[in-house]
């Protein structure tokens, strides 16, 4: 295979995944793709499986079939020859460095101040120098507005200002693919327009693949290239935002965003 032919492979697929926990079927033979650079949003109900989606790609969950592919790689089986065996802790290891994710709780190590906290894992994962990563870390610190908050330690800053750490944090290690899983909906009302804009601006001037579980519709439809609208563990409907919010063709959509954009209806 050629780099052109590589570059147009999506940069996340899932190929006829099945999710159970007991008899209970979270992804029912969901087929996904996201291509590279793009910004997808899943939106859907309660239970529909769209953390299991990303909670899979970042290897805390595993699957019980189908195959799940990141850069054209299988991510929870390994290639023998021509056929797929399940993976190892190393592959796992490999393919999960690939990508970051921003946690609805931040998940900052609470004992180590601000930038320590960006660059521990480069350090101790990826070899950085300390040096280099601290050049990094600040760099990352100035692009979320917080470069006054270095010597800090999680507990003293606002809700708003640690996930915004927590964004900078994955973005250290230099994922592909970023995972934000509600990123902001452990957080007070006033503090969440400070979390989205910086997301907002990740988005609009990086070519980084974002994969995106959201309540904000308003945001998904600033920010998504494409919106997947999930129901019981399958896509339901998908398409450009302004097709899925004005024009919704499933009235299984229909119901769900009229639930959440006019909820006193
Ligand atoms: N570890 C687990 N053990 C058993 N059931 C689980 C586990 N994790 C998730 N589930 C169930 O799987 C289903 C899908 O969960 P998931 O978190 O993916 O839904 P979601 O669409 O993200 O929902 P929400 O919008 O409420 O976060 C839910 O019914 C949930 O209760």
């Amino acid at each position: 295979m050629n780099d052109a032919t590589n570059t147009r492979d999506p940069i996340i697929k899932f190929d006829k995944v099945v999710k159970r926990f007991g008899d209970h079927v979270v992804l029912d033979e969901l087929d996904f793709e996201v291509q590279r650079g793009e910004k997808v949003t899943i939106i859907g109900p309660s239970g529909s499986g769209k953390s299991t989606v990303l909670r899979i790609l970042m290897t805390l969950e595993e699957i019980n079939d189908g195959v799940v592919y990141v850069g054209g790689e299988p991510l929870w089986h390994q290639r023998k020859g021509d056929s797929l065996a399940p993976a190892s802790e190393q592959h796992l290891r490999q393919m999960r460095s690939q990508l970051g994710m921003v946690f609805q709780q931040f998940n900052l190590f609470p004992h180590m101040t601000v930038l320590r906290n960006l660059t521990e894992a480069p350090v101790q994962v990826l070899g950085v120098s300390k040096a280099e990563a601290r050049k990094r870390g600040m760099e990352l610190l100035e692009m979320v507005g917080l470069t006054d908050q270095a010597n800090k330690y999680p507990h003293q800053l606002s809700g708003g200002q640690q996930q915004r750490v927590g964004i900078a944090r994955a973005l250290a290690m230099r994922p592909k693919v970023m995972l934000f899983d509600e990123p902001t909906s452990a957080l007070d009302p006033e503090l969440v327009g400070e979390v989205l804009n910086v997301i907002r601006s990740l988005a609009d001037e990086h070519d980084l693949t974002m994969l995106l579980v959201t309540h904000e519709m308003h945001f998904a439809r600033q920010v998504s290239d494409r919106i997947c609208f999930f129901d019981q563990g399958r896509i339901k409907e998908q398409g450009k935002p302004e097709e899925i919010f004005t024009a919704p063709k499933e009235e299984r959509t229909r119901a769900f965003l009229k639930a959440v954009l006019d909820p006193d209806d």
